[in-house]
């Protein structure tokens, strides 16, 4: 079942600039242009593109918090905006730089208004807040005031409150940003569990590698408001080219490097002790040529780094559209 669907999203933001002194110029920036976007329930969609390419505007329509100015949106069957109060009780929201958090509160009485709020029953409240707790280790703080907070455990804080009334799809504007190391990958380890428990579609944009490569089983890259990959990240490999590498250690230097189709010498290193490949296929034709030189120490595999994939993506594989005025 499809929680989100898109049909010709788009979003102008009219910019008016002073250039002389009775003169203004109007702009219109397409933020997001024409958006055709279906997920389906328990995806884990990463939602990325290089700065300005129209991310977090999408999240604001799909939220409710930004008005469409044409096309077609529904999130779990409700037009976000008209009708937000319903659509409120299916969606969890983190949006770093919007908290939902009461600052001078201690961070449990928080969660204590949100039940009541979203008319929790009870039973559900407890048992979510009880694991929540233990998952994101909130009890060494969860009766300090928000205010008092580090960034990382306040973040462990808004995603607690954005799941305590048990929504079907959580969205994360930028979910790690700032974090340290260790809340990091306790806020990944969460949501990598709720991903992968299938009831919570999740919905995240994120600048952060490691994020996309933990969380995202879907990868949607936008730029100037314009889908230009939609598909896994093996996907954007073979689509950019990426390729495994093969690096072979010798006991003694061959004659004649082994050379077989599907396997490209590219590097011959330590006086033809050391030989790189470039694989385009599998490895099993090139492992038995070495293996039959009798010379073979050791193999090692070198997976393509997805920040080769991503800034090839983004440099050349997108189509930049300026303002339209
Ligand atoms: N309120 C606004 N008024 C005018 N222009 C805006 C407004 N909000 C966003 N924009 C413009 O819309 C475009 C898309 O912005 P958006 O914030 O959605 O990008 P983003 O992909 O989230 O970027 P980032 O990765 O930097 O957060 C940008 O050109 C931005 O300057």
């Amino acid at each position: 079942m499809a929680v989100i669907e898109a049909r010709d999203l788009r979003k102008d933001f009219t910019i008016r600039r002073r250039t002389g002194r009775f003169r203004r110029e109007k702009r219109v920036v397409p933020a997001v242009d024409g958006l055709d976007l279906t997920v389906e329930a328990g995806e884990m969609l990463g939602y990325i593109g290089p700065n300005g390419a129209g991310k977090s505007t999408t999240l604001k329509m799909f939220t409710g918090v930004l008005y469409p100015s044409a096309g077609y949106v529904r999130v779990c069957g409700f037009e976000p905006v008209p009708q937000r109060v319903a659509m409120a009780r299916r969606i969890g929201v983190v949006f770093g730089q919007r908290s939902q958090l009461w600052w001078d509160l201690p961070l449990g009485d928080s969660f204590d208004l949100l039940r009541h709020i979203y008319r929790v029953p009870a039973g559900d409240h407890a048992a979510r807040l009880a694991r929540c707790r233990r998952l994101l280790d909130l009890d060494g703080f969860i009766d300090q005031p928000v205010r008092q907070l580090s960034l990382g455990q306040r973040m462990r804080g808004e995603l607690t409150a954005a799941l305590l009334h048990g929504p079907s799809v959580l969205f994360l504007d930028e979910p790690t940003i700032g974090l340290d190391v260790v809340s990091k990958q306790a806020v990944r380890g969460f949501l990598a569990d709720l991903g992968a428990a299938g009831d919570t579609t999740l919905v995240l944009t994120t600048h952060d590698l490691a994020d996309i490569e933990r969380l995202c089983r879907r990868l949607v890259v936008v730029d100037a408001g314009r889908i230009v990959h939609d598909g896994t990240l093996d996907d954007l490999h073979s689509r950019y080219g990426s390729q495994r590498r093969v690096v072979v250690d010798l006991d003694e230097p061959v004659e004649v490097e082994p050379q077989v189709t599907g396997a490209v010498l590219e590097a011959t290193e330590s006086g033809g002790r050391r030989l790189t490949y470039a694989l385009s296929g599998p490895p099993g034709p090139l492992l038995a040529a070495l293996a039959g030189t009798g010379r073979l120490r050791d193999v090692a595999f070198v997976e393509p780094e997805i920040e080769d994939v991503v800034a090839k993506l983004y440099t050349t594989g997108t189509s930049r559209a300026s303002g339209r005025s």
